[in-house]
């Protein structure tokens, strides 16, 4: 026919089972609708109306939420690219990417760490002269920019090592680990640049211990004397240096040109605001197109290190697509963690998430973008609508970064122009943070953002290779764990109360589908309220000897039956399929309980105090380092509790409160010497309820009275939730 046949860069495949799982949650459906009818049909006159309210507005909520949820299933979908072809297409035709690492604070994200995912994406199997990594250091710290200056050295001989070798993972401390598992390759040359490697990480490390750069390493680079007129981390000028560059020549061992690699420590000034990540990422954008332009722009946290070289060929094949291509604005691969236990005790994994709910949002076209280990498009990403004419030209956008290059005369000349687009002072006035870049003010910028993509016509890719593209580290206290969620919830819920709300904002720019997959995201916060109803009130009524639910007799029982044990089960199988193990899925159970208790609520109020002026959200960085024995206990799967605070408290209150009623119950029943089976027989659901809760709170019992070790609960903590729940329930008591 004389046309070319073609193949595309990537397929698209569905996910089998949808009729059998639209049957099942249409049952699932009329079992909630009978418990509604249930509800309202039995409200009581006068005695206990309100309770009774109460419990409808709950089942109300766990209804919509669940069919909010059911968005998630309906359709997956599952995403193969073939980057054989790409190469056979392309060649070296390929497009520069553009790599930001960020990083904010040296203490709890140690500088060794961040330099090893820097290596780690240095490495990648593309070609060195089209790729450019920039570090961004919010911390603006000397011994970050030391580590960095460091790796920029040891990179001249660990990128042709992992060459030569293909290596995997790339990030030398990861690949070290693995090496007692895997055979040696040859022996003597790894022995050699692990030497290399040891002596560089101890002393990367010395200078984070004693928070000071070597006098001799200070004295001999010009680029330290800039912290010298520096006051404070968040007050300073820009510091940008360009450690690697072609123009300088820099070469590896085998005399390959290196990638680009670039320090930035925007401007900090009190009087303005930075914006957190979002602020740091859009001054990337800015810096990085005056120095290398990439079209393509990978995002990594500093912790979240390349654990496959092929990432970036794998997300190309997505945007280079002749005919689906041009529609992607950006590619996201899920969050993985390097240290994440097998039954995973706080819930980091997000296992579900990224393997079910991901590909049900790929299949409305619209994956969120998390943050971190996602690639985008550049003039997407800086504020582009999707029209016709956004088809990008692939073979021949590479003269016109050349071009790029060209104009400036020296490395010097290159850094103070772009220094200035680092400034405070350069975004008053411009669109960046309300239109451009990532947006302002809400602390999963990563979130909003990718919605407002979508909302501009774009659409999103989720890719979840075989080998896991980035790893990183989850929490290892559940404090830490409860305030990350927090931050999460809190973002999420700004979402629907912001300008880009999917709710009315995004009403006929996305899909029905998606508009409802962004709700079950962006409303996590309300579920405390029905969640925290639910864990407190029928409790308290056990201990009355009060019953709420339909008794064992009543046909009403069964949907309330159905619906719990029919949601369980299929909660748990989803879970079994991706990978899960039961314990985990237990462990699962309960950070979804605390989670919902603590952290929701938490955001929710301070959501609130925000809308009426009280305070501004923070973000608060995770630690990304464990002591010693924190992390023993983490392995053994023992929760680390952490400080008092008042959510550990909050937790540890609804824990005794549910002890009591139901021991308080059962020595009524004892005492009273009343028939237990009628009892059982009339609230065997309230029975149940309080028994599931106190079965999952069982470590929090432990981590209160029996435990000695250091990760246990305050004493603090065990003396005023005691003392509230007892309260609470003598009072309830004596009130009825
Ligand atoms: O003022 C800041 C604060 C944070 N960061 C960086 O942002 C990243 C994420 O921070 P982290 O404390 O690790 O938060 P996580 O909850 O693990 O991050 C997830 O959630 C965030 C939104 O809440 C996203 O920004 C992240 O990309 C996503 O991985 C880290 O590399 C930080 O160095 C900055 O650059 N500047
Ligand atoms: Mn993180």
């Amino acid at each position: 026919m004389g046309k070319e046949e073609y193949y595309p860069l990537f397929e698209t495949r569905r996910g089998k089972g949808r009729l059998m799982y639209i049957i099942f949650s249409f049952s699932l459906f009329v079992g909630i609708c009978s418990i509604w009818v249930y509800r309202v049909s039995y409200i009581p006159k006068k005695d206990g109306k309100w309770v009774w309210i109460g419990l409808l507005c709950a089942e109300l909520w766990f209804g919509f939420y669940w069919f909010l949820r059911q968005a998630l299933r309906w359709n997956p979908i599952f995403r193969q690219p073939f980057p054989e072809r790409l190469s056979q297409r392309y060649g070296n035709m390929l497009p520069k990417v553009d790599i930001f690492v960020c990083t904010a604070n040296p203490e709890i994200e140690p500088p060794i760490m961040v330099i090893n995912t820097v290596l780690s994406v240095m490495a990648y199997d593309y070609p060195t002269e089209k790729l450019s990594v920039y570090l961004s250091d919010d911390g603006g710290s000397d011994v970050t920019f030391y580590a960095l200056l460091e790796a920029s050295k040891f990179a001249k001989h660990w990128l042709p090592f992992c060459k030569r070798f293909k290596i995997e993972p790339r990030s030398p401390s990861a690949y070290f680990k693995t090496l007692a598992t895997y055979p040696n390759n040859d022996a003597k040359e790894l022995l050699a640049i692990k030497r290399m490697y040891q002596d560089m990480e101890s002393r990367v490390e010395n200078a984070s211990k004693l928070g000071k750069v070597p006098e001799e390493t200070y004295s001999k680079h010009k680029e330290f004397s800039e912290w010298g007129s520096y006051s404070s981390k968040r007050d300073h000028d820009t510091i940008l240096h360009i450690l690697l560059h072609r123009k300088d020549n820099a070469r590896d061992e085998d005399g390959l040109v290196m990638p680009t690699l670039v320090y930035l420590a925007r401007e900090k000034r009190p009087q303005f605001h930075h914006n957190f990540k979002a602020g740091a990422m859009n001054s990337l954008i800015r810096v990085s197109s005056m120095i290398s332009n990439g079209k393509i722009i990978l995002n990594v946290d500093c912790d979240m290190y390349s654990n496959n070289s092929q990432s970036i060929r794998d997300a190309l094949c997505f945007f280079m697509d002749e005919e689906k291509g041009h529609e992607i604005a950006f590619v996201q691969t899920p969050q993985g963690f390097e240290n994440i236990t097998k039954n995973d005790i706080y819930g980091g994994s997000l296992l579900v998430a990224y393997e079910v709910e991901f590909y049900g949002l790929d299949g409305f076209g619209g994956p969120l973008y998390i943050g971190t280990g996602c690639f985008h498009r550049r003039d997407v990403l800086c504020g582009r609508k999707y029209s016709d004419q956004c088809k990008i030209d692939w073979k021949n956008v590479n003269d016109e970064n050349i071009d790029h290059m060209i104009k400036v005369a020296s490395l010097q000349e290159l850094e103070e122009k772009s220094k200035t687009l680092a400034s405070c002072t350069y975004e008053e006035n411009t669109s960046w943070g309300k239109e451009m870049g990532l947006l302002y003010g809400c602390v999963v910028e990563d979130v909003i953002t990718g919605l407002s993509i979508l909302c501009k016509g774009w659409k999103s890719v989720f890719y979840n290779p075989t080998r896991k593209a980035f790893l990183g580290l989850s929490p290892t206290t559940l404090l830490e764990s409860l305030v990350q969620h927090k931050r999460w919830s809190e973002g999420e819920f700004q979402i629907v109360l912001s300008k880009f709300s999917p709710i009315w904002y995004a009403f006929g720019l996305i899909s029905p589908g998606l508009q409802m997959s962004y709700c079950y995201y962006n409303l996590w916060a309300l579920n405390s309220f029905p969640t925290l109803y639910y864990s407190i009130i029928p409790s308290l009524y056990l201990l009355k000897g009060i019953p709420l639910f339909p008794q064992i007799s009543s046909p009403w029982f069964i949907p309330f039956a159905y619906v719990i044990v029919g949601d369980s089960i299929y909660c748990l199988l989803e879970f079994l399929r991706v990978g899960g193990t039961i314990k985990g899925w237990w462990n699962e159970l309960r950070m979804w309980l605390y989670k919902r208790t603590s952290s929701y609520l938490f955001a929710f109020v301070d959501n609130m105090l925000k809308v009426f002026g009280f305070s501004n959200s923070n973000f608060i960085i995770s630690t990304k380092i464990a002591e010693e024995n924190v992390s023993q206990r983490y392995e053994k799967e023992i929760i680390e509790f952490g400080n008092s605070t008042p959510m550990l408290t909050l937790l540890a209150t609804l824990a005794m409160l549910n002890l009591f009623c139901l021991v308080g119950m059962l020595l009524k029943e004892v005492v009273l010497g009343k028939a237990s089976v009628t009892l059982f027989e009339t609230m065997l659901l309230q029975v149940l309820l309080s028994g599931v809760l106190v079965l999952i709170n069982i470590p929090i019992y432990q981590g209160l009275f029996l435990r000695r070790d250091k990760g246990r609960l305050p004493r603090s903590v065990a003396v005023t939730s005691t003392t509230l729940a007892l309260s609470v329930c003598v009072l309830y008591s004596a009130l009825g």
